[in-house]
């Protein structure tokens, strides 16, 4: 019997109707039984609160959580998302049920270019744990950040020099990408001991390399749909399914070369190891191979460069926008600068302890401007219960670190730039205080907050150390545009202009 078009129609508009009366009632009944579910906004059919999030989803669910609470049930496509917005939520979802909230989603990025066999996107379970002990017992120790000294100074001495023979010449400096590319050198150096940015002469593996990572990193801070509505898999609307596949046949080449060089390489006994190095005389994650495989090496790196480097650049720029826009703090800094250390030599890493106005007001510019304002999301591996709500397993859930830094219970006038506030105050960054989260908390907390945290005091003391900080003529400060992109980290939408004179 054949079906006429007319019948098919019928269907698929039955169809339709019956999937939303679904949803209508699933959404009001949980709300009303025993195993309540979080509030929340109204999810449409395909789409669910989809459009809701505009360009700035931190600033969207924010808005969000004012109407509904600081725990929200929200439907993105056909994903179940639990949204906390509270220091004390989070202390749930990190601490109390930390083991239950310590998985990751799969994405289609992730997927293609990592096989989740990175860090960051690995699901709980043997290999993330596994690559998680390694970097923590051999990457990111403080031996490793102590050896590793001579390449912060040189690059961060490149940069002050750098900037200086700019504005001998009163051109305005273009802060976003002489700080990233700081931040790229310092990390390539520690993973691969070559500097691939700045560098006088490009060479055609310095434009590879660029090019290659620019865009994995672009690729990995989008919000791709078809990871959340599934049926649009097949056609890759934005794209990205292709781009990913077209940077991995890329990232391979330059990863293969990179490997065979280094295990071609014969290092000297007292030579201090890179990275690769480590990785490469790491036994394998099953127990038998004796080294580790490419995809994980590969993985870990990407994870490496994509996570060390943005982060560290934007909360620098950030940190100056803040100072510029309130010129009684920067006296303030440059003041104890002067104190302790004075004009007759550069400041040090050994300094950091003795300026505890400086790491007042990286706090404050952490706190404002998280670089990771959602953290990473975190995926469910049981139903639990969360603030008296039913969270179901394998719900997505976003940490609104953005908001709690914001929360009215943690912090007065929480919108202002004001460091006083962690002056005579032990709240640190560390993971331990709920209102104040750039770097997480618990098992999935970033494994770098040591170099991350020192990286950028040291690298905005030597800044306000170095230079006096204006903005190009006919410009004032409270002007300064403060938009933001959503990405990877959230960096200025226009990036800071500025004109340096050498601090007297
Ligand atoms: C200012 C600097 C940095 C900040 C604010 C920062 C923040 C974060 C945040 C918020 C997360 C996600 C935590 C979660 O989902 O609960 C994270 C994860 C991670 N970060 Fe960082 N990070 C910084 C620098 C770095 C650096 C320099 C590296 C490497 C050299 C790094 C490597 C990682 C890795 C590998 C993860 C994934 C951890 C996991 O899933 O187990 N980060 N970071």
């Amino acid at each position: 019997m054949m079906i006429q078009p007319a019948e098919l129609k019928i269907v698929a508009a039955t169809i339709a109707v019956l999937i939303f009366l679904h949803r209508l009632f699933k959404h009001f009944f949980h709300q009303h039984t025993k195993l309540k579910r979080a509030p929340g906004p109204f999810p449409w059919p395909v789409v669910g609160n989809l459009l809701m999030l505009g360009k700035l989803p931190h600033r969207a669910f924010y808005e969000l959580s004012t109407k509904y609470g600081d725990i929200m049930e929200l439907k993105l496509g056909s994903v179940l998302t639990i949204v906390v917005s509270s220091p004390e939520l989070a202390k749930q979802v990190l601490k109390v049920h930390d083991l239950i909230c310590a998985s990751r989603p799969e994405t289609i990025a992730s997927k293609i270019i990592f096989e989740q066999r990175n860090i960051g996107w690995a699901p709980y379970g043997d290999h993330w744990r596994h690559m998680r002990k390694l970097s923590t017992l051999e990457l990111f120790t403080l031996k490793r950040l102590e050896d590793s000294k001579n390449v912060r100074d040189e690059e961060l001495s490149w940069l002050v020099h750098g900037i200086f023979e700019h504005c001998k010449e009163g051109n305005p400096v273009n802060m976003q990408t002489s700080l990233s590319s700081t931040s790229m050198n310092v990390i390539s150096r520690l993973l691969f001991k070559k500097r691939y940015f700045n560098t006088v002469h490009s060479d055609e593996e310095s434009e590879e390399f660029k090019d290659v990572f620019l865009k994995l990193m672009n690729i990995n801070g989008v919000f791709n749909i078809s990871d959340y509505v599934p049926f649009l898999k097949p056609f890759d609307l934005q794209g990205i399914r292709f781009e990913c596949n077209q940077i991995l046949s890329k990232v391979d080449r330059f990863f293969n070369k990179t490997i065979q060089e280094h295990l071609k390489e014969k290092k000297e006994a007292n030579e201090l190891k890179d990275f690769l190095d480590i990785m490469l005389s790491h036994p394998g994650v099953d127990g038998v191979s004796d080294r580790l495989d490419e995809l994980t090496i590969k993985g870990v790196s990407i994870d490496i460069f994509v996570a060390g480097t943005d982060t560290i650049a934007t909360t620098v720029e950030w940190a100056l926008v803040e100072l510029i826009r309130h010129p009684n703090v920067i006296k303030k800094v440059q003041d104890e600068l002067d104190d302790v250390v004075g004009q007759e030599r550069v400041v040090d890493e050994n300094d950091i302890p003795q300026l505890k106005y400086l790491q007042a007001v990286v706090k404050e510019t952490f706190r404002l401007h998280p670089p990771g304002p959602l953290l990473m999301p975190h995926e469910t591996r049981e139903a639990c219960v969360i603030g008296g709500y039913h969270i179901p397993a394998k719900s997505r859930i976003f940490v609104n670190v953005w908001a709690i830094h914001r929360h009215p219970s943690a912090y007065e006038n929480p919108f202002d730039f004001n460091p006083e506030r962690f002056v005579e105050n032990l709240i640190d960054v560390k993971g331990i205080d709920f209102q104040l989260l750039p770097f997480g908390s618990g098992r999935r907390m970033c494994p770098s907050l040591n170099y991350g945290l020192l990286m950028v005091q040291i690298e905005l003391a030597k800044l306000l150390h170095s230079f006096k900080w204006t903005l190009p003529k006919g410009q004032n400060p409270q002007d300064i545009d403060m938009g933001e992109i959503f990405g990877v980290s959230v960096p200025k939408k226009i990036p800071l202009q500025v004109v340096q004179t050498p601090h007297d």
